[in-house]
């Protein structure tokens, strides 16, 4: 098996509150290859962002990385002193937020942040850098991007906003993109397009993606492995042309039957009942047994570990067994 370019084993991330120690990211485990898509989906508050953050280096104080590794290429970037983590970041990982209106300063020109990016990294003339900054415009799809580069944040749409991020995210040809929520504040048709660049430069670029998102349909689409999280567990890790048939994992199967509700308009918003609790009150066992319809007195108590169930596949679930009979039997 080739060495991938990011192998996270274990990763386990508390929040500190007072003499209290609550893991948020409890025990995760995943790898992407080079040029790899890795999509990670689950509803707010599932981890999905910390685990953004820890491989950048960017845990908010609160937050303590407990135990794990992450292996970036081979290095140990858990034990990388911030200083390194402050050259491997915007490099060698970069990182699109949500919120492009926010990530971009509203007082210098989107061509010059980017240029920044690029002189920050290597050592480059300023007209060399302008020049790469057209030619990024240019990659990500931004018109006359000659004249572009001189607009303002507020001159620009937030679409072309958040292109100018992935401009900057990819300023210094990283090997891999983390895009958290990167079309969440934007139109239905925008985030279309901001997928479909993101997978056209992924090819184009040869970089690994993880794109983080609620959305299970969008990011079964762009990815190649999806991995579902929920209360800061895996609950699954499928292929993602094969998960809306093979999922096992009921949480995995409520995200499917609420995305198959929208689509087909049913009359009442499908929701899966219940919300994801809130860190003071993660459950002892499953995190998902008091929202689960199978689940059974055990899950209450145990805490599931992740089953192989095919090639590429694994889900945690007590109530596995159970799971198939139920697809046989419907
Ligand atoms: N600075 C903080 N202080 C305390 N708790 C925090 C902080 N940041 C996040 N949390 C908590 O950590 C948990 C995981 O948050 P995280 O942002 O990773 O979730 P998420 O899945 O990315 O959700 P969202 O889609 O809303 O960003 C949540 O329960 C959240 O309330």
């Amino acid at each position: 098996m080739a060495e991938p370019l990011l192998d996270v084993s274990d990763l386990t991330i508390a929040l500190k509150i007072g003499a209290r120690s609550i893991n948020i990211v409890d025990g995760i485990s995943f790898r992407i290859d080079p040029g790899g898509r890795l999509g990670v989906v689950g509803e707010s508050g599932s981890g999905k962002s910390m685990i953004a953050l820890a491989l950048t280096g960017l845990l908010p104080n609160v937050m303590q990385l407990v135990s794990g590794s992450i292996r970036f290429q081979g290095e140990a970037l858990e034990l990388a002193p911030p200083a390194r983590m402050r050259q491997i970041r915007g490099r060698d990982i970069s990182l699109v937020f949500q919120e492009p209106a926010t990530a971009l300063n509203p007082v210098f020109t989107t061509g010059r942040q980017v240029s920044e990016v690029l002189r920050e990294h290597e050592k480059i003339s300023a007209r060399e850098a302008r020049n790469r900054t057209i030619e990024l415009f240019r990659q990500v799809g931004i018109p006359a991007p000659e004249r572009r580069i001189s607009d303002y944040p507020h001159q620009m749409s937030g679409g072309m906003r958040q292109r100018v991020m992935i401009a900057m995210a990819l300023a210094c040809r990283p090997r891999l993109l983390i895009a958290d929520e990167p079309t969440t504040a934007l139109d239905a048709t925008i985030q279309e397009q901001i997928i479909d660049l993101l997978a056209a430069l992924q090819e184009e670029t040869g970089v690994a993606v993880m794109l983080i998102s609620h959305d299970l349909p969008l990011v079964a689409e762009f990815a190649e492995q999806v991995m579902v999280m929920y209360a800061g567990r895996v609950a699954e890790i499928a292929p993602a042309d094969t998960i809306f048939e093979a999922a096992m994992h009921p949480y995995t199967r409520g995200l499917i039957a609420c995305a198959i509700g929208l689509e087909t308009g049913t009359s009442r918003l499908p929701t899966i009942e219940g919300q994801v609790p809130p860190p003071l009150q993660f459950p002892p066992g499953c995190r998902f047994a008091s929202r689960c319809p199978h689940a059974a007195a055990q899950c209450a108590q145990s805490v599931p570990g992740l089953q192989p169930i095919g090639p590429q596949h694994v889900a945690a679930c007590l109530r596995l067994d159970q799971m198939t009979k139920l697809e046989v039997a419907s």
